[in-house]
């Protein structure tokens, strides 16, 4: 095989709770991950030489610094021999710096794409390594089920969550968050729960209040789903918000209320990504 297309799924947080500080200045987190039917699309084909290409590139973010290249490059490293190359095509569907995921789920996509493609058979758990050195949100991605996650986010556990549709709001705005994990007024202590305990009305999302206070966009957007959900809430450090419905109608008519300043989109949960087939044990 010499050519692959595969959806680069998003992630929402459907809470997210700070309970501790690494000495690395890593954050310890709690967080449930859902998967979405929702993303962008990446497709891989061979190429006779050994040149990396992305097409179209991403305006802001420079070729090498692009964690879909960045993949790709730990992947040459490790090989230890030549490789052929490869064209890579990207279909960006998803906000940058959202709190949905984007450049992690693109990261995860390419590593076990080349993985397949260069046939180095590399094992899930060395793709999981391998990740998690790239972003702390890639594992989820490789592992490829909604999950319950701790650590830093990368001890998995596969959790079942209701089947739903969300409408996702994508504030005009780039939430960057290097910066909201460094903010001395982000809680970090947060005490841990047990995963049984989980339901969305005893979390919160820690990140919540203070890019709620920085971005008003971001608090804007939640005041007005909040009028039609009470569930309401941000992902990741933001800057999207999202609510579950029960049908894709109802969130439909809702997202057409939308003022012209607030797009989003709707996705359906997704309970594991098309990703997973790819993964050797
Ligand atoms: C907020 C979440 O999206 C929740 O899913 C993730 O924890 C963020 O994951 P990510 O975007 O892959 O984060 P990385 O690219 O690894 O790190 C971005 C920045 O956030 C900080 N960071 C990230 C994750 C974490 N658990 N603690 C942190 O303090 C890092 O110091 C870094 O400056
Ligand atoms: N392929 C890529 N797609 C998107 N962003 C990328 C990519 N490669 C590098 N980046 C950089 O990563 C930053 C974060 O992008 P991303 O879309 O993953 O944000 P996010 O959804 O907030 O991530 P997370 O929820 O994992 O924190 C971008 O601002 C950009 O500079």
């Amino acid at each position: 095989m010499s050519r692959l297309q595969l959806l680069a799924p998003a992630k929402l947080n459907l809470f997210l709770h700070i309970t501790g500080q690494r000495a690395d200045g890593y954050h310890e987190l709690q967080t449930l991950f859902q998967l979405l039917d929702y993303g962008d699309q990446l497709s891989f084909e061979l190429r006779d030489d050994s040149q990396v290409t992305l097409t179209p590139e991403l305006a802001a973010v420079p070729f090498e610094d692009n964690l879909i290249i960045r993949a790709a490059r730990v992947l040459q490293r490790i090989a230890g021999h030549s490789l052929p190359g490869v064209d890579i095509t990207l279909s960006k569907r998803l906000p940058m710096g959202g709190g949905i995921g984007g450049g992690s789920s693109n990261a995860a996509t390419t590593l076990v794409a080349l993985n397949h493609l260069w046939q180095l058979n590399l094992p899930k758990q060395r793709l999981l390594s391998l990740g998690a050195q790239l972003g702390a949100d890639i594992p989820v991605f490789i592992a490829g089920d909604t999950a319950w996650a701790e650590g830093v986010g990368e001890r998995l556990t596969p959790t079942k969550t209701p089947d739903c549709w969300y409408l996702v709001l994508t504030p005009p705005c780039h939430v960057s968050t290097a910066e909201i994990f460094s903010h001395k007024d982000l809680t970090r202590d947060t005490r841990p729960i047990k995963v049984a305990a989980f339901s969305q009305g005893g979390s919160q999302n820690d990140c919540e209040a203070l890019v709620r206070k920085l971005h008003p966009e971001v608090d804007n957007a939640l005041i007005w789903l909040k009028n039609f959900s009470t569930s309401a809430r941000m992902t990741g450090t933001g800057a999207c918000v999202f609510a579950s419905f029960n049908s894709e109608r109802d969130a439909e008519q809702v997202l057409a209320q939308a003022p012209p300043q607030l797009s989003g989109f709707i996705a359906k949960s997704l309970q594991a990504s098309p990703l997973k087939a790819l993964v050797p044990d």
